[in-house]
């Protein structure tokens, strides 16, 4: 076990919340709000933290996050600034995260890169659509359907994954709700890792359990990218995608090379029977 597993192995909800007097304890927010988006409080864009950075991806850094504890159970609402600060993450501040995987008829895998504008990972290749699930009702899964009222059951965070994924790929890549539908998803396992931003910027970085959802679709889905999110996009094959890792010019993100490393390639052998790979796990690759 690493020196950060055995730290963060000994943290409980409570020592969170003791932690980070920001985070807000998810039984203190009554009735969670119905909606967490960027904040119309304009100050964030002066901090000095953000400075040299893109202003729509600045206020998108007051969304709040669903802080877990290790158990992955819901303990509060951090802002995506708190919970993406490296310093934070180094003393276990820990968030949920989806990452989606869109295959079309072919078996081709949609890949995207990155904006320069994104604050973390800005550039790199990765995975189809990568965010977190907002601290609102629908995104925890309590009001999405094949939810429950019990935040703490799987079925109920799976289901808030999913609503969060089909908001994102509209809001990065422009794929409507109609060509994305919650029941097309398909959940697979849960992956917790924790790594630094690229590039110069060491001031932040991820640390997630990110749920993988597989989403099947037909070839001709509509495409708009959002060039504040994604500076461009591909469909890869299998052998595409392993030329690519050889190229030394390209930068991918360390979660999607750390999925690519563990499990992407046996679910893409088996696209018509992924059902075989699910499980309840959270696989640690701290
Ligand atoms: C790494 C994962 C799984 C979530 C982070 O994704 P992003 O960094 O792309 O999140 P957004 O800025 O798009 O919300």
């Amino acid at each position: 076990m690493s020196d950060y597993a055995k730290l963060v192995a000994g943290l409980t909800g409570e020592d969170i919340l003791n932690k980070w007097s920001e985070v807000t304890p998810l039984k203190q927010i009554s009735g969670v709000p119905k909606s967490a988006g960027s904040s119309t409080d304009n100050s964030i864009i002066n901090e000095t933290i953000f400075e040299g950075h893109n202003e729509e991806q600045i206020k998108l850094m007051d969304e709040l996050c669903i802080v877990l504890d290790y158990e992955d159970k819901p303990i509060g609402a951090g802002t995506k600034k708190l919970c993406h600060i490296m310093t934070n993450i180094d003393e276990g501040l820990l968030h949920r995260a989806f990452s989606v995987f869109l295959f079309n008829e072919d078996g081709k895998l949609l890949l995207q890169q990155r904006a320069d504008e994104k604050i973390t990972f800005p550039q790199m290749w990765t995975n189809t659509c990568c965010s977190h699930p907002l601290c609102v009702p629908d995104e925890l899964g309590i009001t999405a359907e094949g939810g429950s009222s019990n935040q703490n059951d799987l079925s109920t965070a799976i289901a808030g994954a999913k609503v969060a994924a089909q908001r994102k790929l509209e809001h990065e890549l422009g794929i409507p709700y109609g060509d994305a539908p919650l029941a097309d998803f398909q959940y697979l396992t849960r992956i917790h890792y924790k790594s630094p931003s690229g590039g110069d910027d060491s001031k932040w970085g991820e640390h997630e359990i990110d749920y993988i959802l597989i989403l099947k679709t037909k070839n001709d889905i509509t495409i708009n990218a959002n060039y504040n999110e994604v500076k461009d996009y591909k469909y890869v094959g299998q052998d595409e995608l392993k030329q690519m890792f050889e190229d030394d010019s390209l930068v991918f993100t360390p979660w999607f090379k750390l999925i690519c490393q563990t499990f992407l390639f046996n679910w893409w052998g088996n696209l018509d029977d992924l059902h075989s790979f699910k499980d309840d796990k959270v696989h640690r690759l701290l």
